[in-house]
């Protein structure tokens, strides 16, 4: 039977790859840099004209599908997830790299049909490396297949995890709490790509155990989270229970162990849902 949603998830991997070169071009140019929820929580017209890109194009082949976009969301459209099958975008994940030309920038793109992933792309643009998922399909990067780490015992894996844009003195004792519990575990070490989907992709490759942070939103995490169960991975709330893509909370690891002994050692905070309405934020 035709996979309904294949050739969805084949125009997603060409628009990414598409994106990624409007990305790549842009690197040459002088940015404007401008800014979102904090001072360093950055945004360029880039991640603008790149979100705009995608979104129309889908609209041409998909015109009744929704939009989850960062941006969007950003300029006060509401981040509604439904039944109705939704695109969810990063533009450009990663952002904060893409200004500094640190090499690791992603283009995700989620998709979702009844509130169900149905495939992920994540485009790390400047490495030239596509990874893609199907549900029940696997996961895969340039084609090749994705299994994530073997690794049982969390005192010989690395862990990866961000800093985010939260410069709130409450939240920022929290991560570092939370990074020095699980460094002195200790661990092998505790990595950050600077872009959410990439570290899920990481996880998905078996370079690193698990990914956690606490600060992402849906557009960072819906490709990924695909990518890391279809290689295998396992997805968890940060304290252990079942992961809601819209907490803005995530736990990405290689095994269900590995994940609760992150749990453990995370001292977590809730700020405002992704689907809180503004006013309310
Ligand atoms: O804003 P952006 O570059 O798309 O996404 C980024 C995430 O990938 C990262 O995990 C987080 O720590 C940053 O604060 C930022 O949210
Ligand atoms: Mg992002
Ligand atoms: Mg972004």
């Amino acid at each position: 039977m035709a996979d309904l949603w294949q050739n969805a998830m084949d125009y997603a991997v060409a628009i990414a790859r598409k994106a990624g070169e409007v990305v790549r071009d842009a690197l040459r140019d002088d940015m404007k840099v401008m800014t979102k929820s904090s001072s360093v929580d950055l945004v360029t017209q880039t991640d603008q004209k790149v979100e705009q890109l995608i979104i129309q194009s889908v609209k041409e082949k998909f015109p009744t599908h929704r939009f989850i976009g960062e941006e969007s969301v950003a300029a006060g459209e509401a981040c509604d997830l439904t039944d109705s099958p939704t695109w969810i975008i990063d533009p450009i994940d990663g952002t904060t790299n893409f200004v500094h030309a640190f090499p690791f920038v992603a283009v995700s793109i989620g998709f979702s049909v009844n509130k169900q992933s149905e495939f992920g792309v994540v485009y790390s643009c400047l490495e030239d490396k596509m990874f893609t998922a199907r549900r029940g399909k696997g996961a895969f990067c340039n084609g090749e297949p994705l299994k994530v780490s073997d690794q049982e015992d969390i005192k010989q894996s690395i862990i990866a995890t961000e800093f985010g844009s939260s410069r709130e003195p409450e939240a920022v004792d929290k991560i570092f709490s939370s990074l020095r519990n699980i460094l002195c575990i200790p661990v092998h070490g505790v990595r950050g790509a600077g872009s959410a989907a990439i570290n899920m992709c990481l996880v998905a490759s078996g370079c690193v155990e698990a990914y956690y942070e606490i600060g992402i939103h849906i557009w960072d995490v819906a490709a990924g989270s695909l990518i890391v169960s279809e290689a295998g991975g396992v997805l968890m709330d940060v304290e252990g229970g079942v992961v809601d893509l819209m907490s803005r909370r995530i736990v990405a690891a290689n095994r269900r162990a590995i994940a609760e002994r992150i749990v453990k050692e995370i001292d977590s905070f809730s700020p405002p849902r992704d689907d809180t309405p503004p006013s309310k934020q």
